[in-house]
């Protein structure tokens, strides 16, 4: 019995996760359901929903819709076959590469998969994969699981961890032992092993040369290879060539299911990770997502050891040299508004803040691309291009256009694309001390201004918050927004308590003398239903007069309840719009609505009021003032 699953039952079958199993089984075992969704109408889950398919076929299906073709040609109707190739652009092999037998799993020595020779394929370049859109991306279905899995993270609690990590309610952090870690890395590398051909990427994480820490991915399929490729930092092949043992290594099983009677287990998806051994295994889940935010956690930990804080944010530079980072939970904005046309990208999702200023971890972006439009988001439209991983999208079988607008698989159709596909990304990937500390939040409520001004203690409340609040577009019945508090806009990632990485952005804003601002990127003139979603060209607006340093200089009022400080004027905005109370039709509703939201921050931050915020009383006592008060 699973000490850390609590009460579980075998389901007798939603529609939804019989189908999850079967396509990750392709046969109907009954899958282990796990926590029923949160109380209070909080829901401290960022993953996605399940996929709208309940067979294989039908997946694929979603994937291409029919027309009548032109002028018919066949290469074009026929997936790519995945080139036999050893080495590419960036893929010389150094001295002992590719290995015949592969280094995974020195331990056994009689098997059939000991025996097996399996085909290495060392740092690809991007020609592999499987179906290729009129741009040149590579379009590609990520199964079952088009999000992460967060009630399948899992982390090792040994000795260390114990003591170092953050575990019990709210943490991110599933405990699991040494033993089962070892169970489920060896069922990953059996897979793996049995495979005619693997993938391996060694690439890099963190522009700051200083702190760099190096990586090997191994994975099953030619998309996960390329999704790491984009967004990893690629070595050159003088790097590779000295590149010598990985900081930290994935095995990626993808598909391939942990066995759910393993202890720990709850499902047949588990993403482990394990520090001392510095390795993370992935199994039953084939979204490309969970190595990239795996590594991001691993991040979480080893940089504040060193004084660094890890950044659930994306990063900009003006060319003045003003950085301004941008955080915010998924869907908020980071990665559209840190692309940004008259500024230079340092990266979309993932930093570090150091004493050398900010450094991107990533070597790619990763971008929403539902709805996605040439003309409100032309760098992203056009970094979808040859090289780039097209995760979940709907496109036309005969022109390979894509339709951005389908959300026949999932909600969360996304964009992998490296850094350099933005023209005015900054590389190297690194910036001086921020200027700017712009929190995104998506308000369903309509009830957060457009735009607040905040000082620091409120500034640390809205960090630790982490609030959003989306609506779940394509579930029918779903009227009423769902508040989301995440930890430092980023609990699922985070390893140590909260208030650690609080400290130490309080200390560096402090330090640096960074604005922190709240922006709404959500709704505006009533909540999800009755208002609409605050368009993009004002917040961009909105952004711009931070960047430029003339919201600083606007005069301000202070709202009821929040306490924010919201502009009289932004130069490109419709006044009215600024507070919000101005655009309900029902004043009655909108303050009904802002004491509702008020009480769900109250109610998220109960448990951060026991905590110690950085060496001061003093910061802890107003960051717990300078929250809503009614
Ligand atoms: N006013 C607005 N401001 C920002 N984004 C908006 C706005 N209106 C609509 N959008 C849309 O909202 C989405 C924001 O998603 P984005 O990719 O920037 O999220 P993110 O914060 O980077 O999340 P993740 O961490 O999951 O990558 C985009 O699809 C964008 O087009
Ligand atoms: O990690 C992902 O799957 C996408 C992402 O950026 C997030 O959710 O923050
Ligand atoms: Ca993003
Ligand atoms: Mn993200």
């Amino acid at each position: 019995m699973p000490e850390n699953g609590g009460d579980f039952t075998f389901s007798k079958g939603s529609k939804a996760t019989a189908a999850a199993a079967a396509l990750l089984t392709r046969k109907s075992l009954p899958m282990i359901q796990t926590h029923p969704k949160g109380e209070n109408g909080i829901c401290h889950d960022d993953s996605a929903a399940p996929v709208k398919a309940h067979t294989l076929d039908e997946l694929h299906s979603l994937q291409k819709k029919r027309s009548t073709p032109t002028t018919p040609s066949r290469e074009l109707m026929d997936p790519l076959p995945i080139p036999g190739t050893r080495t590419g652009r960036w893929g010389r092999p150094h001295p002992g590469w590719p290995p015949t037998t592969i280094i995974l799993h020195p331990s056994h020595c009689m098997s059939d998969s000991a025996l097996k020779f399996t085909h290495v394929l060392y740092n690809l370049s991007p020609a592999a994969g499987s179906f290729i859109t009129s741009t040149g991306a590579l379009a590609t279905l990520s199964g079952a699981k088009t999000g992460r899995s967060p009630r399948d993270k899992r982390v090792v609690r040994d000795d260390t961890t114990e003591h170092e990590l953050w575990w019990g309610k709210g943490s991110p952090n599933i405990e699991m032992d040494e033993h089962a870690f070892m169970v489920n890395r060896e069922r990953a590398v059996d897979y793996l092993n049995s495979l005619d051909k693997v993938f391996v990427n060694d690439q890099f994480l963190n522009w700051d040369s200083e702190h760099r820490i190096k990586v090997r991915i191994v994975s099953a399929r030619a998309y996960h290879s390329l999704f790491m490729h984009n967004m990893c930092i690629r070595p050159t092949p003088q790097e590779l060539e000295h590149f010598g043992a990985p900081d930290f290594t994935i095995y990626n099983a993808g598909q391939f299911p942990c066995n759910r009677y393993t202890h720990y287990m709850t499902s047949s998806t588990s993403i482990d990770i394990n520090l001392a051994r510095r390795e993370m295994v992935i199994l039953g889940t084939q979204y490309a997502g969970e190595m990239k935010k795996g590594l991001f956690s691993v991040m979480h930990y080893l940089m504040p050891k060193r004084g660094i804080l890890s950044l659930h944010s994306g990063c900009n530079m003006g060319r003045g040299g003003d950085v301004a980072l941008f955080f915010g939970l998924s869907g908020t904005g980071k990665t559209t508004l840190s692309t940004d046309r008259n500024r230079f990208l340092i990266g979309d999702d993932e930093h570090c803040w150091s004493e050398n200023g900010v450094s991107n971890i990533e070597g790619g972006c990763y971008a929403k691309c539902i709805d996605l439009s040439r003309e409100r988001e032309p760098d992203i439209w056009n970094a979808i291009k040859f090289g780039t991983v097209l995760e979940n999208v709907v496109f036309d079988e005969h022109t390979r256009d894509v339709d951005y607008s389908d959300k026949s698989v999932t909600e969360n159709t996304r964009a992998s694309y490296p850094i350099e596909y933005i023209p005015n990304a900054k590389i190297p990937c690194v910036g001086p001390q921020p200027k700017n500390v712009i929190l995104l939040a998506c308000d369903a409520f309509g009830v957060l201004p457009p735009v607040s001004k905040l000082n620091l203690a409120q500034t640390m409340y809205h960090f630790i918050s982490g609030y959003t609040a989306l609506v779940a577009g394509t579930e029918e019945g779903v009227k009423e927004p769902q508040a989301t508090f995440s930890a430092c806009f980023g609990a699922a990632f985070i390893m140590l308590h909260p208030t650690k990485y609080a400290a130490m952005l309080a200390d560096k804003m402090q330090k640096h003398g960074a604005t922190g601002w709240l922006v709404n990127t959500g709704w505006s003139g009533g909540r999800y239903g009755s208002g609409s979603r605050i368009k993009l060209p004002y917040t961009r607006k909105i952004i711009d007069a931070i960047h430029s340093g003339d919201l600083l200089k606007a005069s301000y009022e202070k709202t009821e309840v929040f306490g924010l400080e919201i502009p009289a004027q932004v130069e490109g905005v419709p006044t009215e719009i600024l507070n919000p109370i101005n655009t309900w039709a029902n004043r009655d509703a909108y303050k009904e609505t802002l004491l509702k939201l008020g009480g769900l921050f109250r109610k998220n931050f109960e448990v951060f009021a026991d905590y110690q915020i950085g060496e001061d009383n003093k910061l802890t006592e107003e960051i717990l003032a300078a929250g809503p008060i009614f």
